[in-house]
């Protein structure tokens, strides 16, 4: 039987380029490669996108909206890396941890968002808890992040790395997102069930790749006043089993006195962990994650091997 073909638009991007170096050496697809003269014509697209099984969309959301209406193949399916369609209606969240039973939505949908990069580290960390009770739905979140500069695209690795560069920069670390309307908001507040609009507080520091996410809880406005071994217990039960997502123990979580956001760098997991103080009633979650790894390319890999009935961790 043919190998399934696998279509990056976007190839030549960050995430794209990082796909494609996780695909090149495969044999169990047929990855199909655009003209690179040609990688914006939209004929030549649409070409490639109507004769891939699975066609990887890493482009600017207006791009990939675009994209999406070229493909007129019903037996095309898509993964889609950009905010365009994260909550939209009839596209599948490309976390397959989301709960039990979800990488099997995931293995049969025709339209996969992957998820954000931030997104990833919040939502694995507030959902299972409100899901258990433990955290109420209204509970006014914040979530504090530091990415890599590679978070902002090949623009963003201009900025930081070529001293040619119209808006070159040499600061070791800034803010963003001040207004509070950065556009993973919507999709933190879908995924991780809450009914409230979390705080995101965003920053990006002169490194190139990794993530840290925080989310800071007062426990005693938690239901039952729970203590952070009843926190780490209901993340580890949550992610028992799961391939890519581990929670440290309390015992390693108290043992740590820093935490480097490059610790996961290339590689496909995340791993989260409860720091805090029972005695201050306070908690402060933390996920670590490669923004290109599993916040981005690494799920995107994750998402195709299911869809096309791989084991998920195939080259991952
Ligand atoms: N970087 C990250 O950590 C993450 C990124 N993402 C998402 O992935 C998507 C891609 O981001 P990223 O790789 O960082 O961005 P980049 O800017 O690095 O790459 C985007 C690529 O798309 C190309 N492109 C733009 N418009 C078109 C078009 N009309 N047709 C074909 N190609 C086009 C660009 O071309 P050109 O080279 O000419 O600019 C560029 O090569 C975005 O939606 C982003 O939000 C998701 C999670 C994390
Ligand atoms: C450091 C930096 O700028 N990061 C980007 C997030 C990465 C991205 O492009 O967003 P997705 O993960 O949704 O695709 C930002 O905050 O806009």
């Amino acid at each position: 039987m043919a190998a399934p073909k696998v279509f990056i638009d976007g190839e030549a991007g960050t995430t794209g380029l990082q796909i494609y170096e996780r695909l090149v050496g495969r044999t169990d697809i047929e990855l199909l490669s655009i003209d690179p003269a040609r990688r914006k014509d939209t004929d030549a697209r649409a070409e490639l996108l109507n004769a891939a099984d699975v066609a990887i969309l890493c482009l600017p959301d207006d791009a990939s909206r675009e994209a999406v209406g070229l493909v007129t193949n019903p037996d095309t399916r898509i993964i889609d890396a950009s905010t365009a369609f994260r909550t939209a209606e009839g596209w599948t969240y490309g976390f397959h941890e989301l709960e039990p039973g979800h990488a099997k939505v995931v293995a049969a949908s025709k339209r996969v968002s992957n998820p954000g990069c931030y997104p990833t580290g919040a939502v694995a960390l507030i959902r299972p808890l409100v899901q258990a009770g433990l955290l109420p739905a209204d509970y006014p979140i914040t979530v504090n992040a530091i990415s890599g500069y590679s978070g902002g695209g090949k623009g963003m690795i201009a900025e930081f790395e070529d001293a040619s560069a119209p808006n070159h920069t040499t600061v070791p670390y800034r803010l963003y997102g001040l207004g509070l309307n950065h556009k993973h908001v919507p999709e933190m507040q879908k995924y991780g069930a809450l009914l409230t609009k979390p705080i995101f507080e965003p920053a990006v520091g002169r490194y190139a790749q990794g993530m840290l996410v925080q989310v800071p809880l007062h426990l005693e406005l938690l239901s039952g006043a729970p203590s952070l071994g009843d926190l780490q217990k209901t993340l580890a039960d949550h992610y028992r089993g799961c391939a890519f997502v581990e929670v440290a123990s309390i015992e390693e979580a108290k043992s740590l006195g820093t935490l480097d956001p490059e610790g996961l760098n290339g590689t496909n997991r995340m791993k989260l962990f409860v720091f805090g103080s029972d005695t201050s009633g306070q908690a402060r979650l933390v996920a670590l994650l490669d923004n290109l790894g599993k916040g981005a390319s690494g799920a995107a890999v994750q998402s195709m091997n299911l869809m096309l009935g791989l084991p998920e961790t195939t080259g991952l």
